[in-house]
């Protein structure tokens, strides 16, 4: 793991944990002397903002002006680097880990419901054809049945588990609700997506088909969905968030099949901003003609990131 994934999941870490504190003028406090904990985040963070700023800096002399990336966008149109350093921690906080846990649940769900995974690999089949790999964006566009089936599973494993705002005036509720300025609001996507008031009495159950109207994908009202928020905040990065995932699962899927090991467990979350699975989620793959290859345990982020870690 990289100097500043390390210190960036330690400083994200440490932070979730201030809202497990009953009393908050404890880690207050302890802020004020830089004790334990808080000595900790400090440290994590200006280690994290000197490793965004070298970022930011070898993008400069790279000459940024004619890249295409995200950052080397921003790059040309603001000329203030600690702002530019906050955009470089605001995406790496918003899309790395976010993108991770969705996969994860994803891919432990799949173990469980073998069904929808040979739907999914029957839609790859007849959108890819027999090509090496997926060609473009249309063809990732296409897959319906995928789309569903990663909505589906956000539904009961969102990656932001629950999202809190601070009132900045006195406000009211759609609902009457009166709100003092400074009253924290938070709204629980885990919960909201596991309600029968709201699911129906399957609400439990993994059921991709039940975002889908003759095969098509239909969203419903990000009030009812909050996993991407809705609004003026709403995600930014959602489309980028679901062609990444469509195209790693796409792509796994043709040509794996990824058991979960240690059987069907109800998993253990560890705390944190997003929803990440403690220990990580072991799992085994085998080529889809059961061809038994490596076997490997994947730490929970690196579904998605480079550095695979091999256990047995
Ligand atoms: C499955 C993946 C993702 C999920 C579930 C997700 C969810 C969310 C949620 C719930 C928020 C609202 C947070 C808040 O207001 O406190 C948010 C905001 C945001 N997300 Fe994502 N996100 C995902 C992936 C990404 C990716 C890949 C990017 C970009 C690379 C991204 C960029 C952002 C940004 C910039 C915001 C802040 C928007 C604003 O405040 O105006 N997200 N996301």
């Amino acid at each position: 793991m990289s100097e500043f994934a390390a210190a960036f999941d330690m400083a994200t870490r440490l932070l979730a944990g201030r809202a497990t504190h009953t009393i908050p003028v404890i880690w207050k406090v302890k802020r004020l002397f830089n004790w334990g904990s808080e000595g900790q985040i400090r440290e994590a963070i200006e280690l994290v903002d000197l490793l965004a700023k070298e970022v930011i800096h070898h993008r400069r002399k790279l000459r940024f002006a004619s890249g295409q990336d995200l950052l080397s966008r921003f790059m040309r149109c603001i000329d203030n680097d600690r702002y530019l350093r906050d955009i470089v921690i605001s995406f790496v906080l918003a899309g790395r880990d976010t993108v991770a846990s969705a996969l994860t649940s994803f891919f432990m769900l799949l173990s469980r419901y073998p069904a929808v995974c040979s739907a999914i690999r029957d839609e790859v089949k007849d959108i890819v054809g027999d090509a090496p790999s997926l060609t473009s964006y249309d063809q990732l566009r296409e897959l319906h049945y995928l789309h569903a089936a990663l909505y589906e599973s956000m539904r009961l494993y969102p990656p932001v588990q629950f999202d809190s705002k601070f009132c900045l005036d006195d406000d009211v509720l759609p609902d009457g609700t009166f709100l003092r300025k400074g009253t924290r609001m938070t709204y629980h996507s885990y919960a909201m997506g596991r309600m029968e008031e709201l699911w129906g009495s399957d609400y439990a159950e993994f059921r991709p088909e039940r975002w889908l109207r003759h095969g098509q994908f239909v969203p419903e009202s990000p009030f009812k969905y909050p996993v991407f928020q809705g609004g003026l905040r709403v995600c930014l990065g959602k489309e980028m968030a679901l062609m990444e995932m469509k195209s790693v699962v796409a792509s796994v899927i043709r040509d794996f099949d990824v058991d979960v090991l240690g059987g069907n467990q109800p998993p253990k979350f560890a705390p944190g901003l997003t929803a990440t699975l403690s220990g990580g989620l072991a799992v085994r793959a085998r080529p889809t003609r059961h061809k038994l290859t490596t076997v490997k345990t994947h730490c929970q982020k690196n579904l998605c990131c480079n550095s695979t870690r091999n256990i047995v």
